[in-house]
Formats: structure tokens, sequence, C-alpha cells
């Protein structure tokens, strides 16, 4: 037995959801070009998990379930209430996502039925939980999600009390279109290990919260952020990442395991940094990261992931900072979500071997000998 460090390279399921071939990313065989350019991101979903795109009563359908379970449950308004102010909100969406599974009377309901109920349910939710849980740290009272408007509305409507003008909820929603699923990522394997016990869905999408979080997977948006802000100017870019570099010190937003000439979404992402940039009059942070991409890839030979410009992106939409890792699991919980229906649709136990590298045939010494 021999360890593959980090399963590089290991194919560890099947699944009919996302791929990712030569480098084309595709949600159910369509290419993420496409769905970036015509789709809503309530189209994506029901594509992710029904395997076709909706037709227009079976996406009004499903926009008015995702209305009618928006809301959030009184208890979990109290419990939000009682999080530090100062509370990381990556822990904070993992602990009231696990929370919600108290106050579901089906939570534990193992039917296809059911499930396909609480995966509405969840994304639903989601946007409504970091909404209130910004809202509450502030201060300010939550509020209460509207119906007849898309995930990205309701988002900045519940976040700013005001509702959002149609360029901003344009680009958000394309933003969640591009996050929505990324095959066996590390998030989602965490999903489908959980759910492959035949633990309930609540618990694959807490795991898979915990494990978005790390900055070596979807927390490196903020890490961007934090990047950019430490930077400060388009002055101080070259030495900064010089710098960095020098030291073998990561740069956030740079490397992917399974792309290595660049990842699809990025591309997207860079265009409406840019043209968001240029609505707002403020071109700063698009022209710091261009300068970030020429020094990294020039040096190294990286290109942007996902996250890199989604940082740029989502400050100049107002988005606080550390709401940008909570932002990437509002529209993850899509495709979580997708998975766990297909692993439980045809389940297996995930259980892996590990590769024994510590000592053997050593004794037990007692107590008052070591
Ligand atoms: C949504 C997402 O999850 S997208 C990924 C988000 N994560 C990041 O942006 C964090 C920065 N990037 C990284 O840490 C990595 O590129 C990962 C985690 C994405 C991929 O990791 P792995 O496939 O394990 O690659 P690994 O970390 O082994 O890197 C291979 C080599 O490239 C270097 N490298 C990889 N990414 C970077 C980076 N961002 N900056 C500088 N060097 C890097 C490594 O130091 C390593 O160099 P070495 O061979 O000289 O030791
Ligand atoms: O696939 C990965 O390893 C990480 C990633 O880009 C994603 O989850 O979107």
């Amino acid at each position: 037995m021999t360890a593959t460090k980090g399963l590089e390279g290991i194919v560890a399921t099947t699944s009919e959801i996302s791929s990712i071939i030569d480098g084309v990313l595709t949600y159910r065989g369509i290419n993420i070009d496409e769905l970036a350019e015509h789709a809503t991101f309530e189209e994506t979903i029901y594509l992710l998990w029904h395997g076709k795109l909706p037709n227009r009563a079976e996406l009004k359908s499903l926009m008015d379930e995702l209305a009618a379970n928006a809301a959030l449950p009184d208890e979990l308004l109290t419990q939000l209430r009682t999080y530090p102010p100062g509370a990381n909100s990556m822990a904070a969406l993992r602990s009231a996502v696990s929370a919600l599974a108290l106050y579901d009377e089906e939570a534990n309901d193992m039917s296809p039925e059911a499930n396909l109920r609480k995966a509405v349910k969840l994304q639903a939710k989601l946007p409504t939980i970091v909404a209130a849980f910004a809202r509450i740290r502030e201060g300010k009272e939550p509020i209460q999600p509207k119906s007849g408007v898309s995930i990205a509305h309701n988002f900045l409507y519940m976040l700013t009390g005001k509702d959002p003008d149609e360029v901003a909820v344009k680009a958000l929603d394309k933003a969640l279109v591009l996050h929505a699923d990324h095959e066996l990522n590390a998030s989602t394997f965490a999903a489908r290990v959980t759910v492959a016990t035949l633990s309930d869905i609540y618990s694959g999408v807490t795991s898979a919260i915990g494990a978005l979080k790390g900055p070596l997977h979807g927390g490196a948006n903020e890490a961007v952020m934090i990047m950019l802000d430490e930077i400060g100017s388009i002055e101080n870019v070259e030495s900064y990442i010089m710098n960095k570099l020098a030291n073998k010190e990561k740069i956030m937003g740079f490397g992917h395991r399974v792309y290595k000439n660049g990842d699809p979404r990025a591309k997207h992402l860079q265009k409406m940094s840019r043209e968001l940039g240029e609505r707002s009059g403020n071109l700063k942070l698009y022209e710091m990261s261009v300068k970030i991409e020429e020094l990294v890839t020039g040096q190294k030979g990286l290109k942007p992931n996902v996250d890199f410009y989604s940082a740029s992106v989502y400050t100049t939409l107002g988005i606080p900072r550390d709401l940008f890792t909570p932002l990437f699991a509002i529209s993850r919980v899509s495709g979580w979500t997708a998975h766990i229906l297909e692993q439980y649709s045809d389940n297996r136990l995930i259980r892996p071997r590990a590769e024994y590298t510590g000592p053997a045939n050593v004794r037990y010494v007692p107590i008052d000998q070591r």
C-alpha cells in the first residue's frame, strides 16, 4: 500500500453532475462559459439537482419553493443573536446550519423526497443566515427575505435593507453560477464522505462548510482581499509579491490542483471586476489584481483561480470581505446537495486505507516506568 499525498489524481467516485476534462468545466454537460453567459443561478440549481434545465413552469415552481423556505425559524434567529459579534463568519454559518437540523422535523427522514425538500430548505436558508448574522453583529435587525426576486437580489437586499440595482444583481448572480459546483473539490468530497455513512444532509453540508472555510479552498477569496488591503496601492504590488515569492510564500487565489493552464471561471470574474470597477469609477482593485497576475504568472507560471478576481468583484459590490467565503457557500450548497443526493442514490461507505509509517513492535510501558 502506497499513499498518494492529497489523493492527487485519485478517482474516488463516478458522478454525472460536473466535469473537468482538458481544462473545460461543465455542469451536466453544459460548458460553464455558456452557463455564465445565459443561465440564472436558479436555473443552475435546477440543472444540478435534476440533470436538465427547467422549463418556465419548473423554474417558477423552484423559485416559489425557495421563497417559501427562505425565512429562518425564530429559534435560530434567537441563537444567532447569542453568537459573539467578532465570531468568524464561516464558524457562525457552520454552527447555524448544524443547528437548523434541530428545527426540521424531517431532518432524519432519509426518503429521496424528504432529501430533495431539505436541499431546497438549505439552499433557501443559507443566504438568510449569512445576511442575518452580518446585520445582528452590527446591532441591526435582520431583514425578512422577500419573494418574487432572485437569490442574488434577496441576499443583497437582506444585507443592506435596500433593493440592489440590476447591474449588481446580474453580477452577483453570475458569480453564484460560476461557484455552484466543481466536481470532487475538497468540500464536496467532505459532504459525500459524511453522507456515505448514511448520515443526514444537514451533517453533510455542515462538514462541507467546515472544509470550504480553509484558505487553501474557499477561504482563499477572503485571503485575496486581505492581501489586496495589505498591499494598499498599485505602487506596492511589485515589492510585496516579489518578496512573498522570494520567501516561498503562497499567493492566495493562484494555482489549482486540477487546472494547470488556468481556471475557466477566472476570465469571467476578471471581466466582471473590470466592468464593475469602470462603473464605480474606481479601477484600483482591478488594476492591482492585473499587476499581481502579471507577476505571479510571469515568475511562477501560476494562473488565477476562481477566488482571485472574485475578491475585487465582491468588494466593488459592497460586500464585507469576511462574507466572501460564506457567499461561496451560498452558491456551492447547490452543488453539495446535488452530490449528496447522488451519493444517496447509489451509496457505498467511503473508507480508504492509510499507509502506516509509525513505529512497529512497540511494547506497552507501565505508567511508573515511563
Ligand atoms: C475554490 C478553490 O478551492 S480554488 C483554490 C483556492 N486556494 C488558493 O488560492 C490558495 C493558494 N493556492 C494553493 O495553495 C495551491 O495552488 C492549491 C491548494 C490550490 C493546490 O495545491 P496543490 O495541488 O497541492 O499544489 P501544491 O501546493 O503542492 O503546489 C505545487 C507547487 O506550486 C507552488 N504553488 C502552488 N500554489 C501556489 C501559490 N498560490 N503561490 C505560490 N506558489 C504556489 C507550491 O509552493 C509548490 O511548489 P514546490 O513544488 O516548489 O513545492
Ligand atoms: O476543485 C477544487 O479543488 C477547488 C475549486 O476550484 C472549487 O471547489 O471550485
